[in-house]
């Protein structure tokens, strides 16, 4: 299967966002990845539900959505109502991960299971059959445009070790940091999905960013 591009909207222009979802949806992006963050569970505050309303309006591509707050069961149903078509939750931020896995999918989405850098990826080896998608976070979550952690990509080998070990289907995704210069060790390890922000929205023609991530 070829790999997918998810552009994180976190670094597009907030007051063109119309402008630059139509330009995601005119290109050959997979999803919109949308990140939320609580300002408690990372030291910083994205944005919430009016916004995420507003770009699903208007994308044409499914929602991928990274839930960095603590609590995510208190609002499985308002994603689900936002437009969210893919939730992910963070490992760390979930006492009854497989309960909240469970109500993920119950809700009618495809459920993802986030770790941070420097949780190992064995934690996630009794959910790995019951998850949609499993995300290495490649930079500690909470902001755009850090440096790549390089040790994700030995956790991405390990983790498809893994997938392939138990006949999951999960899907494994990458955040933080992607760019042309490691995307293409990324594929080779193993990830199905590339999340790319300041990369993409950054560069001067973002869609053909996107075609350099996807040709790789
Ligand atoms: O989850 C995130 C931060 O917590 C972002 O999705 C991620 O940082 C993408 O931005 P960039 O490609 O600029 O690193």
């Amino acid at each position: 299967m070829a790999h997918k591009i998810a552009p994180s909207v976190l670094s597009c222009d907030f007051a063109n966002i119309q402008r630059d979802v139509e330009m995601i949806n005119d290109g050959n992006a997979d999803w919109f990845h949308i990140d939320i963050m609580d300002g408690s569970f990372v030291p910083n505050i994205s944005f919430g539900f009016p916004v995420m309303k507003a770009i699903h309006k208007h994308a044409k591509k499914p929602l991928d959505v990274h839930l960095m707050i603590d609590n995510p069961d208190q609002y499985i149903q308002d994603f689900k109502d936002a437009g969210a078509e893919i939730l992910t939750v963070h490992y760390e931020a979930c006492t009854h991960l497989h309960r909240t896995i469970q109500a993920i999918k119950a809700a009618g989405m495809k459920a993802g299971v986030a770790i941070n850098p420097h949780t190992p990826v064995e934690v996630l080896e009794n959910v790995i059959e019951d998850i949609d998608l499993a995300l290495i976070m490649s930079v500690n979550p909470g902001f755009g445009g850090q440096k790549f952690i390089k040790n994700a990509i030995w956790k991405v080998e390990q983790l498809s070790n893994l997938i392939h070990k138990r006949g999951s289907h999960a899907l494994i995704e990458v955040d933080g940091g992607v760019n042309a210069d490691n995307a293409g060790d990324l594929i080779k390890a193993g990830a199905d999905v590339l999340v790319a922000g300041s990369f993409v929205f950054n560069s001067e023609n973002p869609n053909a960013t996107i075609d350099k991530l996807k040709a790789l």
